[in-house]
């Protein structure tokens, strides 16, 4: 709980003014509420057993004040304060995202898709209630709290001591339900996490479940999340509902205790009859927020395990420091030293050492899980070599700041990502649009035949997945996006396996016509893409087993030779 109040109090600086205002309106509610217990007394002693006339018209009109005091000092706190909270919010919602994007590749091929988002919208729900509405509500009841022991004491201490000693008494068993409470927050993000994760993995692979007709299998697995999040909610339920009946035991105890008691001096003449009322209204009403602070209590432990799970993504750090060179010269080579990768602790690229020049192709081919990927990925630093240097004109690529290294980079991968957004926005992804290139670029990658078609040309909207398009014209739209960009290194994995021979050849011309001053590399299986590049990198078992031109391998390489063969069988 401090660890909380210490993680965000700072952001209420931001806040003064608006915090200022709302602490008025706590103000007016609190008094208004204390105040309504007080003037029982001059209602009961004056007004009743007095019968002062005057009061009769003063009393209602006083009431009348109190409670518009009260019901509008109530206003002013919510909406102040919820506006702080969902400020707050919105602003950890996005430093959150913020962070968790500039986590390396690697994390999020280990975490679910749907487990981040659980984060980013459920867990940090769970904490917008406890830093807007609780936090309010805390103070606000405890103000009231304050104003209500003022009164108790004030009208008779020695009753309030037996009045009030049932709040130490009832922290005890308090406190062991909220720690309760913490435990089943924290299974219960778990589970909506696992939810929500299991409904992404069913969204993205629906082709297969319908394919395998699996729907059922898929609905008996959701129903086992799905049961396991119930039984969690109903025993947060039962635990927090508990605070209810303990807190009403203890409290009927004080009040019977101060009944025999107040009652006595009443009959005795040492309390008058308003007097006691006043007191027993007060402490009446003192029970209602003491519960419901205990109660706030409880549903402030979802939000500090929310915030234990919150923190515990913005604790990972990336593991490849951007250097800080911006790298805006012209890259005329690039080399690789004694290159070794490996995937927790598994090599997947054993001594690689390479070189290529601008305007030069290398091609990388070989058996599947041969490691062609995973040296164009340590190009773009997604991953970090283990040992071995790679270099862009004899510097360490690791010594350059990582965007300035990629802006100079186009990759096409195996997989085409599609945004969910018009054909030129998503060709000039992350760049400022410019129609004519666009166009320009869909020309080269032979895609603005159907484009053009399109109801809304290259103002078309895609979807995320892309399912208005074919394998192949996604692929188009993923070249045109690389060429777009005019990148100093091309890098193309498989990025024209889904199109015909034909479209292809033209493709691999146009490709050759525009990396003539660039750097490229190009994976293939099919060897007939690669028979032009400058060179071609045979790969097996994460080594480089040959490397030459097409018809220097078709002689010299005994694992070439199987390739095309295979290829040509
Ligand atoms: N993110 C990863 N985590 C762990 N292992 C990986 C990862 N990516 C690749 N590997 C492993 O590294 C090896 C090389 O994979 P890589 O994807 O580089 O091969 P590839 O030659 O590109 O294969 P393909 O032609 O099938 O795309 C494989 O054994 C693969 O299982």
């Amino acid at each position: 709980m401090k660890q909380f109040l210490k993680q965000y109090i700072p952001y209420y600086k931001d806040y003064k003014l608006k915090f200022f205002y709302a602490f008025i309106g706590m103000a007016l509610a609190a008094g208004g509420t204390a105040g309504s217990a007080y003037v029982v007394k001059p209602l009961l002693d004056e007004i009743f057993i007095a019968k002062d006339l005057d009061l009769l018209y003063t009393i209602p009109a006083l009431v009348i004040l109190l409670y518009f005091a009260k019901g509008f000092g109530k206003y002013i706190q919510s909406y102040y304060i919820s506006y702080i909270g969902q400020d707050i919010i919105r602003k950890i919602r996005d430093k959150l995202l913020g962070h968790t994007l500039t986590l390396d590749i690697d994390f999020f091929q280990k975490k679910q898709g749907g487990e981040l988002i659980s984060r980013i919208t459920n867990d940090i729900n769970k904490i917008q209630s406890a830093v807007s509405s609780q936090i309010a509500e805390l103070i606000r009841e405890s103000l009231t709290i304050f104003a209500l022991i003022f009164v108790v004491i004030y009208q008779s201490p020695e009753l309030a001591f037996y009045g009030l000693v049932i709040m130490p008494i009832a922290v005890i068993p308090l406190s062991r339900l909220a720690k309760k409470m913490k435990k089943l927050s924290y299974a219960s993000q778990e589970s909506i996490s696992d939810i929500t994760s299991h409904l992404s993995e069913i969204f993205n692979n629906i082709e297969i479940i319908k394919a395998n007709s699996t729907e059922k299998t898929e609905t008996d697995k959701f129903q086992k999340h799905n049961k396991k999040y119930f039984d969690i909610s109903i025993k947060s339920v039962k635990t927090n509902e508990l605070v209810s009946p303990i807190m009403e035991t203890l409290g009927a105890l004080a009040i019977a205790t101060v009944i025999v008691l107040g009652g006595t001096k009443v009959i005795d003449g040492d309390l008058t009859v308003g007097e006691f009322f006043s007191f027993m209204t007060a402490l009446f009403m003192l029970y209602t927020p003491i519960k419901k602070l205990s109660s706030l209590y409880n549903k402030m432990q979802a939000a500090l395990a929310a915030n234990d799970r919150i923190n515990s993504l913005f604790d990972i750090k990336s593991n490849i420091p951007s250097g800080n060179e911006i790298l805006n010269e012209e890259i005329k080579k690039i080399t690789l030293e004694n290159v070794n990768l490996k995937y927790d602790d598994i090599p997947a690229l054993k001594n690689i050492n390479l070189e290529v020049n601008q305007g030069e192709t290398l091609a990388l081919v070989g058996d599947s899980g041969g490691g062609k990927s995973s040296l164009v990925n340590l190009i773009v630093r997604f991953y970090e070599t283990h040992s071995g240097e790679i270099k862009f004109n004899n510097k360490n690529i690791k010594g350059f700041d990582i965007k300035s290294l990629r802006d100079n980079i186009s990759i096409v991968t195996q997989r085409v990502y599609i945004f969910n957004d018009t054909v030129c926005a998503n060709i000039a992804y992350g760049q400022e649009i410019d129609e004519q290139r666009v166009i320009k670029a869909l020309k080269q990658s032979h895609a603005y035949d159907f484009i053009k078609d399109m109801e809304d040309g290259i103002y078309t909207k895609l979807d995320e997945f892309g399912t208005n398009l074919s394998g192949g014209q996604r692929q188009r739209i993923a070249i045109a996006r690389a060429l777009y960009k005019n990148p100093q290194i091309l890098i193309l994995d498989e990025a024209t396996s889904a199109l015909d021979n034909e479209s292809e050849s033209i493709i691999s011309e146009v490709i050759d016509e525009i990396s003539k001053d660039k750097i490229t590399f190009v994976i293939a299986h099919r060897l007939s893409t690669v028979k032009h590049a400058t060179n071609i990198a045979v790969f097996s078992k994460g080594k480089i087993v040959c490397i030459g031109n097409e018809s220097k391998l078709k002689e010299e390489c005994k694992e070439y030779k199987r390739l095309y063969n295979l290829a040509n069988f």
